[in-house]
Parts: structure tokens; sequence; C-alpha cells
């Protein structure tokens, strides 16, 4: 069979199978589509079924999360935690509570979290895991009661050396106290057992900042190698929670105007260049809505109920930091016509695949999620080495780690897109380089 049949059966074989979980099926295509050229100079690859055993989860867990209301209800959500991809360390990835969350959703995050994590070179596997629990609007003893019954039973999978598991959308440094003394009470201290920790018990610093702060240290090396800076360039971010709040602060430290951002409810407009600390205090200490802005900022415009990739203003760089699938051939016509140059995602998979090719056959340089934000776990992984080491590092320790990280992950994407694709194709260089170093694992482990 030829490596172009083996991938097509492959991914024949998924769709048939799982026809009924798409955001499983677009990760799996996104990567499938784009790891030919690299099979074909190495079948020995196919021939050992790497990719077969790959794209099938080590184990799935699913569980009953009962939990007590205020008001003394009898709730229940489902938990999950997928543990894909063991090959380079334990299992990594964050935890996820919101409304959408199902299997289709937990597989593609976990799946791409598992080149992610070989593209850091640090000696991480892949997973996720998350609950359908919805936290908007809970009071605080409800989210610390759900909290505690998730960790019931996610404890009896994870450790510091088999599992670890941090935030996501939803899962903040409040859930990951409530979810690490759960942890505590029932097996005894182990800080490295969860990352993204409150620093007061072995949390990193720079943890908060890493993922939004990676996703700006790419876009600044991807510039940088072009000839050009990020100073005077006009970015806009969707999404006001943890990813976009330090996106936007290392955009503006960088000097770039970032227009605005965005939340579920609808987006902001400030041409001034939004007031970080403000979205800060509106979204991290009042857990509010960024319709509060107004109140502060007059000059500033609030469009309820649209989504910010719908604006038509000039800029040149877009970040979209909120959730998947955010931007379709729709948002993309609309980017295109807005003058982007970059698109770089700090959320997974924002970018339907149509509306991608669209945009990289624009000319827009096209920075996947899978490289471009992995800074989060990358700081997540060094986490676990200071708690390993009983040793804090100091916060500029880390952020020039973050910074040497997120340049190698760049130079190593162009340098593989240049070397099987064409220049400029990053998502090709993050899957084959992501691919390559797990794949050699797998084979060198054999059939385990
Ligand atoms: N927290 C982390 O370290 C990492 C997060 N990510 C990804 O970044 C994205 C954002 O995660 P976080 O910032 O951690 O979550 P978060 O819960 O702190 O913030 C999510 C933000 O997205 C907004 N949002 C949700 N749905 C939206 C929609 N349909 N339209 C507009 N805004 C919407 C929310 O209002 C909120 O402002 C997710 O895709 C996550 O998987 C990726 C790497 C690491
Ligand atoms: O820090 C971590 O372990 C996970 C971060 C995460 O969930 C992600 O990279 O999507």
């Amino acid at each position: 069979m030829s490596t172009q049949d083996y991938v097509t059966k492959m991914l024949d074989e998924v769709k048939e199978k799982y026809g009924y979980q798409p955001e499983y099926i677009q990760a799996v295509e996104e990567f499938l589509t784009t790891v030919t050229p690299f099979l074909e100079k190495n079948p020995i690859y196919c021939e050992k079924n790497i990719l077969g055993q790959l794209i099938i989860p080590e184990r799935l867990i699913e569980f009953r999360v009962p939990w007590m209301s205020d008001s003394g209800e009898w709730m229940v959500n489902t938990g999950y935690r997928i543990q894909y991809n063991s090959a380079l360390g334990p299992y990594k990835g964050g935890l996820r509570f919101h409304p959408s969350v199902n299997q289709s959703i937990m597989k593609f995050l976990a799946f791409e979290q598992i080149f992610k994590n070989s593209l850091t070179s640090l000696p991480i596997g892949g997973g996720k895991g998350g609950s359908d629990f919805d936290p908007k609007g809970k009071s605080d003893g409800e989210i610390m009661r759900f909290c505690q019954s998730f960790m019931q039973e996610l404890q009896k999978h994870i450790g510091p050396s088999m599992d670890v598991p941090a935030g996501d959308m939803g899962v903040g440094g409040r859930e990951i106290g409530y979810l690490y003394g759960e942890y505590k009470r029932l097996n005894g201290y182990q800080a490295g057992v969860l990352t993204g920790k409150p620093l007061t018990f072995w949390g990193s610093l720079a943890r908060t900042e890493a993922t939004g702060y990676g996703l700006v240290y790419f876009v600044k090396y991807l510039l940088q190698d072009k000839g050009d800076a990020l100073k005077d360039k006009r970015v806009m971010v969707s999404g006001s929670g943890n990813v976009a709040i330090y996106a936007i602060e290392k955009a503006q430290e960088l000097g770039a105007t970032v227009l605005g951002c965005s939340d579920s409810s609808g987006y902001i407009i400030d041409e001034d260049g939004v007031d970080c600390e403000l979205v800060k205090e509106i979204k991290e200490v009042k857990r509010g809505r960024l319709s509060d802005y107004i109140a502060a900022k007059p000059n500033a415009k609030y469009v309820e109920n649209a989504s910010i990739w719908t604006e038509n203003i000039a800029y040149e760089v877009a970040l979209p930091c909120a959730t998947q699938n955010e931007i379709g051939l729709d948002e993309a016509a609309i980017l295109i016509k807005n003058g982007v140059k970059v698109l770089a995602e700090g959320a997974n998979m924002p970018t339907k695949l149509e509306a991608l090719h669209q945009l990289t056959d624009s000319g827009v340089i096209y920075c996947p999620g899978k490289a471009a934000n992995a800074g989060g776990v990358a700081v997540s992984a060094l986490e676990m080495a200071q708690n390993a080491q009983r040793l804090p590092w100091t916060f500029e320790q880390v952020d020039s780690e973050l910074d040497s990280i997120m340049k190698n992950i760049y130079e190593t994407c162009a340098t593989t897109a240049k070397e099987y694709a064409k220049e400029d194709d990053l998502l090709t260089g993050a899957n084959i380089a992501g691919f390559e170093r797990v794949a050699k694992a797998m084979l060198a482990q054999g059939l385990v």
C-alpha cells in the first residue's frame, strides 16, 4: 500500500467509526493531511503502523460527578480524563469546565496536546480532561464542592509521574486550589500532581502569564525572522480569559496596539488600545462581563452578541484566544479584508479547516495553536521540575526559559516547514516536528 493510501485509509476509518465526534475528526484530519511527506521519507512508521497506534488513546476515563447546589439540589455532571499518549513522559494537559465539553472535544484537545507537548522538547506525554459543569454563575461553595467530587474520582488515575493535570477554560487558580486540597486530603502531600497551583503551595511564578506571553514570543520570533517587529502593529484578540489577558499585556509591552477583545456575550473595540488592567479587574477580580468596560471607557464601543472577527477594522495580527472553531469561512474573509498578515492561535483549534486554507491561500501566515500556545504547558513542565527539586525559580528565570522555548519551537516549525513543504507552512512544520519525536519514542519502546 502506498503511503498516501495508508493515510487515506486511516482517516476514512476514523471518520466511519467516530462520525459523531466532529472536533476529534477535524483534529485528526488536520494532522494526517500534513504528515504524508515525512512518512514517505520514513516508511518504517507505516510498516509498524505507528499512526494507527497513535490515533487511539491509551486510556479514556469517563465518570459521574455528583455534587450539591447551595439550595440543596442533587446535581450530576460527567467528568473525563483522556490519557492519550505517554511515550515522552507522564500524561500532561489541562482540565476544562464548560457546558460544551463532551468526548469529541476532550479527544481533540488531548490529541493536539501530544504534539504540542512534544514540541516543547520537555518530558511530557499528552492528555486532557474536564467536565460539562458550567462554572458561570456558581457560588464559591458550589465550585468547591464540585471540584472535591471531581477529584474524588480523578485522584485514582493521576500522580506526579503518571498524569499531571492543570487548568484550561473555566479552571484557574481557584479551581486548582480546591482540586489540590481534595487530592491532598485523600493522598497526602504531593506538590507535583497538579500544575498551575497558586504560589502559596508551590505553583510556579509566570505560569499565569505563560500561555499569553508565550504566544506573543512566538509571533515576535516569526516577525523577527521576516525582518519585522510587533512595535506599532495593530492587534486584535478574542477572549478575555487567562490566555487573552496576558497576550494583550505582552503585545502592548512590545509596542503593539491591541484594538479589542471579547467574551461569550460580545466584544469591545478601544482604538486607544485596550486597558489591560481594567480587563483584569473586570474578569479576574469581579468575574464580570466585558460590557462593564464601557462604564470606565466611554470612548470605546461594545457590540453585543457578535463575534469580534466580524468587525471591519484594519489590523495586521489576529490572536484568537477564546475557543475552538471561532473562525469559519465568513470570519476568514473579513480578516483578509481587514489586512491581517499573521494569525497566531492562543486557543486550541479556533480556526476551522476550510478557513485555515482560505487564509493561507491569501498569504496570511498561520501559526497553529499546538506550536504558538505551547508556552502554558511548557511552564507547567517547569513547575513540575521546581516541585521535584523543591526549589522555586524566580519570575525572570521562568520567563527567560519560556522565551527561549518559544524561540526554539518557532525555529523548529519554520525549519521543518522548509525541509518538507514550503516556507511559512508552520502547520506542516509543527505536525511533522511534533510527530517525529513521539513516533521515534513509540518505535523504540516497541508494541506496548
Ligand atoms: N490556560 C492555558 O494555559 C491554556 C489555554 N489554551 C486554550 O486557550 C483558550 C482559552 O483558554 P483560557 O484563557 O484558559 O480560558 P478562560 O476560561 O480563562 O477564558 C476563556 C475566554 O473565552 C471567552 N469565550 C468563551 N467562548 C467564547 C465565544 N464563543 N466567543 C467569544 N469568547 C468566548 C470567555 O468569555 C473567556 O473570556 C482555550 O481554547 C484553551 O484550550 C491553550 C493553551 C494553554
Ligand atoms: O499546563 C498544562 O498542563 C496544560 C495546558 C493546556 O491545557 C493546553 O496547552 O492546552
